[in-house]
């Protein structure tokens, strides 16, 4: 048996439709619950009746002027409208909660369900408060109408304690009076692991990571298949060619990538204090140890990945230690007995000519070893020029942010000139020089005037096609000196990979320099 009758009437469109329709309603005493009048059709709700009387109803309607059909239908449009959105409400992954006015609650999800812990038929129709605390922002949005963006949220309710982030939103009407208000809920658990995932695409992990050219999309390749792995990594390349941003992004690719990264600087500290710092100490074993002691940058790591960055700086008695604590897995506080497990990949990083200090002496040979299981070269930006118009791009949206700069692009001449220089200082030294021109730009476009290059001898040369008075551009005294180390490495040690090797650039980079060069030694 039906609760109400519904009535679909299907009209000529005439003035005056409807309200004989609820004129013969009227007549024979029943009480309308809703209409709905659109053109060419009425819709009526009214409460239940019997038969006989919904027989007569139905044949009165019928018979009136302009009358073309009538029928029974099992809900009114809104309600049908209703019931589909409440279905889409229910069924999206993210709590919404809807409150009018007065703060009654309209709309609890199926998904609010699940993160407070409350059922709908516990909490619709209840006062918000039931819920949250009266200082909540959904509350202040049906007084002040001022909406919020993701706002993290702790609640402690008798059910338990939700941790979420929250966005609202008045409803209002067209003059703009509020009606209610209503607001979206991110578990912050779903959120975490959200952001995990998209975060950790090999897309967004390399975003930061500028660079087309054919030598560094083989370094990104040759990252992602290493990545996975717990190998030590050893990254070569010259000062500022991005080591430190490679080996965050293995770090990112890897499993660990919700553990620690962290980067250690071997030569920014003096010996003593790095070992404290790496493996940490316990109190009193040492004038000046805090009370407690330390944990130890090897410690902090736990489950993630270690950056020592400048590895080649390590002291002979530093390199001892290490080389026990990749032998054995174990680290030792200063002043403790005990060995403690430790579960961190190891990334190193150096510029040196670590060969070469083996045969100084100055570096172990057996710490080498342990060290060079994947090495990882990474090309100076002079061999991978073609990468300089995208770099510059980057570092120009980058630091508009930083300098409240709106710079939109450069002239050719402007790239033209970066493409002669050499870079000693690579990708580092690119960025500091676009940081000074775009200090120095007045307009919207970098161009060669606001062109300054810091040389390693400290010379700043307004570079305006100068000569340095040698009768030589710098880029042709840098290409000379890079053609005489060259050629002195070919000499002394007589193949290209060992050559290369030393000179700390990929055996392509050689090559290619060679032919550049037109070297011939043998
Ligand atoms: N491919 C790249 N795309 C964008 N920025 C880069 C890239 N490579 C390096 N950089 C930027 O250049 C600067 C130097 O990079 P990084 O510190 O990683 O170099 P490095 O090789 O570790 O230098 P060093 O040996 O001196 O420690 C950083 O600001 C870094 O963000």
């Amino acid at each position: 048996m039906y609760s109400c009758l519904r009535l679909e009437i299907l009209t000529e469109d005439r003035i005056g439709m409807a309200l004989d329709i609820l004129k013969e309603i009227f007549a024979i005493n029943i009480s309308v619950t809703s209409t709905e009048v659109f053109l060419k059709k009425v819709y009526i709700k009214i409460d239940k009746i019997d038969e006989n009387k919904k027989d007569i109803l139905i044949r009165n309607i019928r018979n009136l002027n302009g009358v073309l059909n009538i029928k029974e239908i099992k809900l009114m449009p809104s309600e049908e409208h209703e019931r589909r959105i409440l279905a889409f409400i229910d069924s999206v992954e993210e709590g919404i909660i809807a409150i009018n006015k007065t703060g009654q609650i309209e709309i609890f999800n199926n998904y609010c369900e699940k993160i407070f812990n409350y059922t709908k038929e516990e909490l619709v129709g209840k006062h918000i408060t039931k819920l949250l605390s009266s200082d909540a922002p959904i509350i202040s949005l049906i007084k002040e109408g001022q909406s919020y963006n993701n706002l993290e949220m702790k609640i402690k309710t008798k059910r338990g304690e939700s941790h979420y982030l929250t966005t609202g939103r008045a409803i209002k009407d067209d003059y703009g009076n509020i009606l209610g208000a209503v607001a979206s809920i991110k578990d912050i658990n779903k959120v975490i692991e959200l952001a995990n995932i998209v975060s950790n695409t090999d897309e967004s992990v390399f975003k930061d990571v500028i660079g087309n050219s054919i030598e560094i999309n083989k370094i990104k390749e040759l990252i992602k298949a290493i990545s996975s792995g717990n190998s030590i990594v050893l990254l070569r390349g010259e000062s500022g060619t991005g080591k430190e941003v490679f080996a965050k992004s293995i770090h990112l690719l890897s499993k660990r990538s919700d553990k620690p990264f962290v980067p250690v600087n071997c030569a920014a500290l003096p010996e003593q204090l790095l070992e404290s710092e790496l493996f940490g100490y316990e109190e009193g074993s040492f004038t000046g140890a805090l009370k407690g002691g330390k944990k130890g940058l090897f410690k902090e790591a736990q489950g993630g990945t270690i950056f020592l960055d400048e590895i080649g700086e390590l002291s002979m008695v530093l390199q001892a230690k290490l080389l026990r604590v990749l032998q054995e897995g174990k680290i030792r506080r200063i002043g403790s007995s005990e060995e403690e497990d430790i579960d961190v990949r190891i990334i190193t990083a150096t510029n040196k000519n670590l060969e070469k200090m083996i045969k100084d002496g100055t570096f172990r040979e057996d710490l080498y070893y342990r060290l060079n299981v994947i090495p990882v070269y990474l090309p100076p930006l002079r061999s991978r020029k073609e990468d300089i118009p995208l770099l510059v791009n980057f570092f120009i949206d980058k630091l508009n942010k930083k300098l409240g700069k709106k710079i939109i692009g450069f002239d050719m001449k402007f790239i033209n000139k970066l493409m002669e220089y050499e870079w000693p200082g690579n990708i580092r030294e690119l960025e500091n020089v676009v940081e000074r021109a775009m200090n120095l730009c007045d307009e919207k476009i970098l161009k060669c005037k606001d062109l300054m290059i810091d040389f390693t001898n400290g010379i700043i040369e307004n570079n305006k096609n100068k000569s340095l008075g040698v009768d030589l551009f710098l880029s042709d005294v840098v290409e000379l000196a890079e053609k005489e180390a060259i050629l002195e490495a070919l000499k002394k040690y007589n193949t290209i990979r060992k050559s290369a090797k030393a000179l700390g650039v990929s055996h392509t980079t050689l090559v290619n320099k060679i032919r550049k060069y037109d070297i011939k030694w043998k």
